[in-house]
């Protein structure tokens, strides 16, 4: 249903000058509203053409884009030259996304503390070093809770606490309704997270037919016990993750069922959240191949 999309593209085309190639051709697509997907393909195929034109920023040469909700972007390649501090910039980029002045000074100095730059804040962006430029780009587009969230390539030069924040932030974006569509090189990015995977071809748009969502439910899975502190919700990557999650237990663990290839991101997550949570059991079962709901063996770690 058309309210049930974050923006929505109708056999929509993008050629660089009369005459130019097109770089997409034909591209049908909706993205749902609380989905997380994942545009992949080659180098130069198309994916921050495609990025650009769902994020509003460049217009189709042909088709349509509609329904576009409030959205916000982080470019490949940042403006780093611009006049600003980053404090300055951040609070210029809220008032845009609509944000009061007071709302919007807040907002940027916690984002610049999340992602551990608040060291910068009074640094003009022309001396910023590129991961500390890349920090406040992907502030940006934060700040303001966006209904769609557009990332390409935006874990690129980030350290990696800041990666993991970015991880943090998309599992939040998604858990509170929003949507996020990014694109990067790494195939181990959200492994196992995004919701649908297309991959750019040829000018087309193809939606990935095995979904890793779904094929990796039916391979090992790991059952982690965990204690989290009093009241705390799991973490977002974490609660992502998990294809089963049971907390109605009489001590307070919390029993979360997650494919094998995610259980060491997933530990990590839990072991270094703030505060941490103390992992008490670490099971791996062996899934029935033929019917996926029996479990045949399984072996504790
Ligand atoms: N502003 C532009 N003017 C002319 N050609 C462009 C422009 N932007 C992109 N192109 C061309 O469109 C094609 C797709 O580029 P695009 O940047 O969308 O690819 P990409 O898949 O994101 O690449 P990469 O993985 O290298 O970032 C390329 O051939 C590129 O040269």
């Amino acid at each position: 249903m058309e309210h049930d999309l974050a923006v929505r593209l109708d056999g929509v085309g993008r050629r660089y000058g009369v005459g130019g190639t097109w770089v997409l051709r034909g591209v049908d697509l909706g993205i749902r509203t609380g989905s997380l997907v994942r545009i992949e393909g080659a180098n130069g195929t198309g994916k921050s053409t495609l990025l650009r034109l769902l994020a509003g920023i460049d217009a189709p040469s042909e088709g349509r884009v509609s329904g576009r909700r409030r959205t916000a972007f982080v470019p490949e390649r940042f403006p780093a030259a611009l006049p600003f501090t980053a404090i300055g910039y951040l609070t210029h980029m809220g008032r845009v996304h609509g944000l009061a002045r007071g709302a919007a000074r807040q907002r940027a100095t916690e984002w610049l503390e999340r992602f551990g730059a608040a060291g910068y804040a009074r640094t003009p962006l022309s001396e910023l070093s590129k991961g500390s430029s890349q920090k406040v780009a992907v502030a940006q587009a934060l700040l303001a809770d966006p209904d769609l969230l557009i990332l390409d390539e935006a874990w690129t030069g980030l350290d990696a606490p800041a990666r993991a924040e970015l991880d943090r932030a998309v599992a939040d974006r998604t858990a509170a309704g929003g949507s996020v569509v990014f694109v990067d090189h790494d195939p181990t990015r959200l492994l196992g997270v995004a919701d649908e995977t297309y991959a750019v071809v040829g000018a087309a748009l193809n939606l990935r037919a095995e979904q890793a969502t779904s094929t990796e439910v039916r391979g090992p899975t790991v059952l982690i016990e965990t204690q989290g502190p009093q009241g705390a919700g799991l973490p977002g990557p974490v609660a992502a993750a998990a294809v089963e999650t049971f907390s109605g237990t009489p001590d307070g663990t919390t029993r979360l069922t997650v494919p094998q290839p995610h259980s060491d991101r997933v530990l990590r997550e839990l072991l270094t959240a703030r505060p941490p949570w103390h992992v008490v059991t670490v099971t791996v079962t062996v899934t029935n191949a033929d019917d996926p709901a029996k479990v045949s063996g399984g072996e504790k770690l």
